[in-house]
């Protein structure tokens, strides 16, 4: 005998490009350039095991949605694009119970020419992407996360690693000054008691809190990695959460995932050459990785 215990599905990598054209000068635009997933949850338990597709709206189906959506509504900022999908979904189909969205914003910046800002010309100044989470059950449950990924920053001082645990296994230096780079991936909760519905997500959409939060993250996370004298990759991402809790009113926990990325001294000695912190060999791997969570209470460990 065999029970079929979970299940979801529906369509990824859905890609878009939306121009936002200006409603008094239709040749000043935004972009937003978008990957989206959309996962239903629901009674599709036929299709799975009676081999009844009956149930089953096509990912086809989702996949169109997602764009004759993307046509049909303001798609800035993606939280409130998500949260409309979301709505679409449940609202539609009698059997979905939930739906699991994720977006992924690319990064298109405007650039100065002649001192203004080109009206619809565009530079990728960086492969960081904004992103969103929405899963949003029909019982009104909702789970609800926004972040940056991919933001690779590296300084090349003002970074430390000593103290650490010595033991027969460690054959690691202690440092006061090294490289430290890392590529960028901050999460945050947003707080279920001030957004705990799609309206709230509509609303808040409107007052411009999810890219005021996103400006603030991203401008918090490259202030402190600039500024301070890193004791180590768990002390500096511990301070940037502590950092936007401090501002971002409407967001309950900062995660950061930080991989450490290595850069070795190259020893140069052979050659009676003094190596003080100038040739670097960039490690492609092994890398650290270091993870943690930071909220407003104390909270039981995982
Ligand atoms: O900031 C760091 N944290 C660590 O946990 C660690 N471990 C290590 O080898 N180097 C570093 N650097």
């Amino acid at each position: 005998m065999a029970f079929l215990q979970a299940s979801t599905y529906g369509k990824d990598n859905v890609k878009f490009l939306k121009v936002q054209k200006d409603k008094q000068n239709p040749k000043k635009h935004n972009v937003l350039e978008a990957t989206v997933r959309v996962l239903l949850l629901g009674n599709f338990d036929v299709s799975y095991t009676d081999a009844d597709n009956s149930p089953i709206v096509p990912t086809d189906t989702v996949k169109n949605t997602i764009l004759v959506e993307a046509k049909r509504i303001d798609v800035f900022p993606i939280e409130r694009f998500a949260a409309h999908l979301a709505k679409h979904f449940v609202d539609k189909y009698s059997w979905v119970s939930g739906v699991d969205v994720h977006i992924s914003q690319h990064k298109w910046s405007k650039y100065l020419v002649d001192g203004k800002l080109h009206d619809h010309s565009f530079v990728k100044n960086g492969e960081e992407i904004r992103v969103t989470d929405l899963k949003y059950l029909r019982s009104g449950e909702l789970t609800f996360t926004s972040g940056l990924k991919d933001l690779t920053v590296l300084k090349s001082t003002g970074s430390m690693f000593y103290g650490y645990n010595v033991c027969d296994y460690t054959t690691l230096k202690p440092v006061t000054d090294r490289i430290l780079s890392t590529d960028v991936d901050a999460t945050w909760k947003w707080d279920s008691k001030k957004i705990s519905s799609l309206a709230d997500i509509f609303r808040l959409a409107e007052s411009g809190v999810f890219d005021t939060t996103f400006e603030t993250a991203l401008s918090i996370t490259l202030k402190r990695f600039a500024l301070e004298n890193s004791a180590s990759v768990q002390a500096t991402m511990y301070n940037m959460a502590e950092d936007i809790l401090k501002v971002a009113n409407y967001v309950e926990t900062v995660s950061y995932a930080l991989p450490n990325k290595h850069y070795f001294l190259i020893d140069l000695k052979f050659q009676g050459e003094d190596n003080d912190n100038e040739l670097f060999y960039p490690s492609p791997h092994p890398n650290g990785l270091i993870k943690c969570t930071v909220g407003r209470t104390p909270k039981s460990k995982l």
